[in-house]
């Protein structure tokens, strides 16, 4: 690269705009959509569409809503020509749906491009011409005049040809190719001279391109609003932008030009074109749509539309690619994790799209939450717990959120893979030993009051306390209590439960209790034990040895057990 750039390359000159308008515009309606998926997408491809293909593309678009579809560019190759005719002697095209074609401004070509229109309800003509100093000076060897020579020789000979085709409505769509890098005084020149040979008060497009992105959206904005104030009074111009995105700033650039007073805008669903692409009209309908505006194209399987381009154009969407891509509901990092859950459970039926990091809801387009969360490195306790409350109905208490995280984020070191809702769930099942069956049978009843007057109740257990089956017994104000009481006695230590917390997962007969507790054994660190069974009781007395165990695995344990304990339990 050039130390000096500026040696090489100019900025293209700011346009001198006095009082613009579309700083302040807000959109609030969609524009008329032009799909070029057909035509400019196509001459994009590396393999152009056969016509199996441009016919599952043009269903798409019809089926997505587009009402002007750019079909081809019937002069060019026979199998273009061919489809045209296709579309229109079998009938394809929707009573509210208006095809397209391309010609250059040539006579043979423009034969061609008519003919292949013959019998067409209604057709859009589109013919173009570069306007641009170098596409003057270098492609035709035109002088301005000679451009606009060109043009009305052109256009008149569309309009004769079209005249003698009475039964189509014709429309003709005029673009001065290179608009955004062409004198403005220029490109509107040629718009005069395309309406005058067209005939004054005939429905005309005039389609302003972004050929080659050359400027920052903004310059292109006041490029189209000095254009809508050319042709302000005269309602039977359609003024439409077609922007390139050679830059990275096609979909600013149409919302821009929509905002200065552009009505119409062309371009590719998922970006495909020339170079770096058309304008994504996905992109921009969607973006819309964010802003509670209808953009009257459906892409509520976002994933089908997906599919069916991908197919037609031989070319992958980016699994990052705006609404669409593979990645693009997916957070992995710990604090949009935390963000997106917290906003998740505060939202209620009705209100309004407000989640963190995702300005869609992805059930809107067809996706499902299940990706929205992905657990790797990056990922803190929100986003495991996430998945497993989402996918296995967990309600982790914070506190056991902390501790496991921890047990994950080991994992991750060691692995360093991304762990799936099932990988997690497996890891919390043996983590907490949720596979093995503790207390194998029990029994609570009443015993008589404590001198405080207060309920105690009398428990004796049946446990298995590594892999020695015991009988342990205790007595408390609840059987809770009682059973830590046992347990206290049975490893000659204090057990104290901190904290208690239960819920129910799944429904009818598979409901099951899920058990939380939090422990210390003697003087140890708070342990967290999880139990599960189709019994509250046995849930939570499941839960506390799983607790003692894991209190025990890490090296806290009773030196001996006392002579009194009810059976024989032997810590290390
Ligand atoms: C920005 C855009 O997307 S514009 C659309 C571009 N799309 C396509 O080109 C796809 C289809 N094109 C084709 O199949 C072929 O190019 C055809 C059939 C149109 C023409 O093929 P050819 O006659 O072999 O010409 P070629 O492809 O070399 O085109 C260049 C010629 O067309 C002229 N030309 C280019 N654009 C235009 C135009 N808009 N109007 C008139 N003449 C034009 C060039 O000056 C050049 O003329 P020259 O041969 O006298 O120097
Ligand atoms: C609108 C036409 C001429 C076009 O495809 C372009 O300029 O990119």
């Amino acid at each position: 690269m050039l130390k000096q750039p500026q040696t090489k390359y100019r900025a293209f000159p700011p346009v001198q705009l006095e009082g613009r308008r579309w700083p302040d515009a807000q959109l609030t309606k969609a524009p008329v959509w032009l799909s070029t998926d057909l035509r400019d997408g196509n001459q994009a491809l590396i393999e152009p569409m056969d016509a199996a293909r441009k016919l599952r593309m043009f269903d798409l678009l019809v089926q997505v809503g587009f009402k002007e579809i750019e079909v081809g560019f019937p002069a060019s190759s026979q199998t273009e020509f061919d489809f045209v005719r296709k579309l229109i002697e079998e009938g394809r095209i929707p009573d509210d749906v208006t095809i397209q074609v391309m010609t250059p401004a040539r006579e043979e070509l423009i034969e061609r491009t008519v003919q292949a229109l013959a019998g067409a309800r209604r057709a859009i003509v589109h013919v173009y011409n570069a306007v641009a100093p170098v596409w003057r000076r270098v492609v035709f060897g035109l002088e301005v005049p000679q451009v606009m020579e060109l043009i009305a020789r052109h256009v008149g000979q569309v309009r004769r040809l079209t005249d003698a085709q009475p039964q189509t409505e014709w429309i003709l769509q005029y673009s001065p190719e290179t608009f955004s890098l062409a004198e403005l005084e220029v490109s509107h020149q040629a718009c005069e001279t395309a309406i005058t040979a067209w005939g004054a008060g005939r429905p005309i497009i005039l389609n302003l391109p972004t050929t080659v992105e050359n400027a920052t959206p903004n310059v292109f904005a006041d490029q189209i609003e000095w254009m809508v104030r050319q042709f302000a009074d005269r309602p039977e111009v359609v003024l439409s932008v077609h922007p390139h995105n050679d830059r990275g700033t096609g979909v600013a650039a149409a919302e821009l030009a929509m905002m200065a007073g552009a009505h119409r805008v062309e371009g590719c669903l998922f970006g495909n074109g020339e170079r770096t692409g058309n304008l994504d009209l996905v992109n921009v309908a969607l973006n819309l749509y964010t802003q509670g505006v209808d953009p009257q194209l459906d892409f509520s399987d976002i994933d089908a539309v997906r599919r069916t381009v991908e197919h037609c154009n031989h070319l992958p969407v980016h699994p990052r690619h705006p609404y669409v891509g593979e990645l693009v509901y997916t957070s992995f990092s710990g604090s949009h994790q935390d963000a997106i859950k917290k906003a998740f459970a505060a939202r209620r039926e009705g209100d309004v799209w407000e989640i963190p990091y995702l300005p869609i809801d992805p059930k809107d387009l067809g996706r499902s939450y299940e990706a929205v969360i992905r657990v790797n490195s990056q990922s803190g306790k929100g986003g495991m717990s996430y998945l497993l409350e989402s996918e296995y109905g967990l309600a982790m208490p914070r506190r056991l959120q902390i501790e496991f995280s921890q047990v994950v984020q080991r994992v991750m070191d060691r692995d360093g893979k991304e762990l799936t809702a099932a990988d997690l769930w497996q890891l919390f099942r043996h983590e907490y030993g949720l596979d093995a069956r503790n207390v194998i049978q029990h029994r609570v009843w009443e015993a008589a009051a404590g001198d405080d007057g207060q309920r105690r109740v009398q428990l004796s257990a049946n446990i298995d306390w590594q892999g020695a089956p015991c009988t342990v017994q205790g007595q408390g104000n609840g059987p809770i209590d009682a059973f830590a009481s046992a347990l206290s006695a049975a490893v000659g230590c204090p057990v104290r439960v901190i904290d208690y917390q239960q819920h129910a997962i799944g429904e009818g007969a598979d409901a099951r209790a899920m058990a939380y507790v939090e422990l210390r054994l003697g003087d140890s660190p708070a342990f967290f034990g999880v139990g599960t069974d189709s019994d509250t009781s046995a849930a939570a007395m499941q839960a506390l040895i799983s607790g003692l165990h894991r209190a025990h695995a890490a090296g806290w344990a009773t030196e001996s057990a006392p002579e009194d304990a009810q059976c024989a339990v032997v810590v290390a």
